[in-house]
């Protein structure tokens, strides 16, 4: 391994100091502007639970790790800008995989961040690990000056909306793992969506800018278990309509060849980084139109209702549809 000092050096190189961080890689602790950063995220990416070395490479694994931290700041309105980078890794990891890690989350940065705003490090933390590889990463980003949108703030009537389409990273990992064969080359869009995800940086920050969601979150776990958020935080309940949800063609593909359940792809999968917000009817003409300008995929696929009701997952026929398991859950064995 490259020493610590040098792969430091890489990184303030690589990532030059973001505007709102005073003191940034090099000191103690960061020194933030005042009034600058007022939302802070942070999510880890482990070895075997989140990426595999054989399935990603390490370009990947950097690009997925600044896609999920950029959409929990897209899911709160706002836009992105310091991160801090920790990093645990073997002593005799070929320097060239964390090498790869920053091309990676400067790719993501260049393909995901508008150039409105400024993707860079303010710093972070390196360890040899005798473990699995594991990375964390804290993102640092503004609200609009609407002020930050919560979970919490749906009310019964107000629309649920997906920005983007689900299941296709969980896809990505049934097909990787094995559990469904398929021939090479086929499904390329299902194993980008596990390795590369989108994160909806633009779209969060315009819709927290308009104020139009009533609630939102990033769909990570899955979609009913994400929606299940929303709802316990605003002490609503739900009907969700699945027959709405929209099927991509490798989706179907997957359906039609392979006999795969994508109906629990699509609602419990995970790994998607889409947008699930709520919309007061009053403003859903703001969202069409939000869409038509900028190519969103936006799908209106259920309703919020009183608490009492629970959450309703209407199946394809319109019939109810349970699910063992809502999402990902990380205490569970498998
Ligand atoms: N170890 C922890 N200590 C304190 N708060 C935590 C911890 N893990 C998660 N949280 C908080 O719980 C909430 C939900 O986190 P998480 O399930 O990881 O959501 P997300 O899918 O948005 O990353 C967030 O507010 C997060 O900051
Ligand atoms: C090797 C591997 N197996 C399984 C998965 C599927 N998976 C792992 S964690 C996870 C949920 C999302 O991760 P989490 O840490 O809960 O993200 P957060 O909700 O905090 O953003 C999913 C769907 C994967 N990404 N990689
Ligand atoms: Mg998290």
């Amino acid at each position: 391994m490259t020493t610590e000092f040098e792969l430091i050096a890489r990184i303030a190189e690589l990532f030059g100091a973001p505007e709102g961080v005073a003191v940034g890689i090099g000191d103690d602790g960061a020194v933030l502007d005042p009034g600058r950063f007022d939302l802070v995220t942070m999510d880890t990416m482990v070895e075997g639970v989140h990426f595999k070395r054989d399935w990603s490479s390490p370009q990947d694994v950097g690009w997925k790790l600044l896609a999920s931290n950029l959409s929990d700041i897209a899911a709160m309105g706002g836009g992105p800008g310091a991160f801090f980078l920790s990093m645990a890794l073997p002593a005799d990891l070929d320097p060239q995989w964390p090498e790869g890690v920053l091309e990676g989350i400067k790719d993501a940065a260049r393909a995901l961040v508008p150039e409105s705003f400024e993707v860079s490090a303010g710093g972070g933390d390196l360890s040899a690990t005798h473990g699995p590889i594991v990375l964390t990463m804290t993102l640092m980003g503004e609200a609009s000056p609407a002020g930050p949108v919560l979970r919490r703030g749906a009310v019964p009537g107000d629309r649920i909306v997906l920005l983007g389409q689900t299941g296709l990273a969980a896809a990505g990992v049934s097909i990787l793992s094995g559990e469904v064969e398929v021939e090479a080359g086929q499904f390329a869009e299902a194993l980008r969506a596990h390795r590369r995800p989108g994160a909806q940086v633009r779209a969060g920050a315009l819709l927290g800018l308009y104020g139009v969601p009533s609630a939102m979150i990033d769909v990570s776990d899955g979609l009913v278990q994400d929606l299940g958020h929303i709802l316990k935080a605003s002490e609503v309940g739900a009907r969700l309509e699945a027959y709405s949800l929209p099927h991509h063609p490798e989706l179907v593909l997957l359906r039609e060849e392979h006999g795969v359940d994508i109906l629990k792809l699509m609602l419990t999968g995970g790994d998607d980084y889409e947008l699930l917000m709520t919309i007061p009817p009053a403003r859903m003409p703001k969202i069409w139109d939000m869409a038509r300008r900028h190519s969103w995929d936006v799908h209106d696929i259920g309703e919020v209702r009183s608490p009492d009701e629970g959450m309703v997952v209407l199946g394809p026929d319109g019939e109810p549809v349970t699910f063992a398991q809502g999402g990902y859950r990380h205490f569970e064995a498998r």
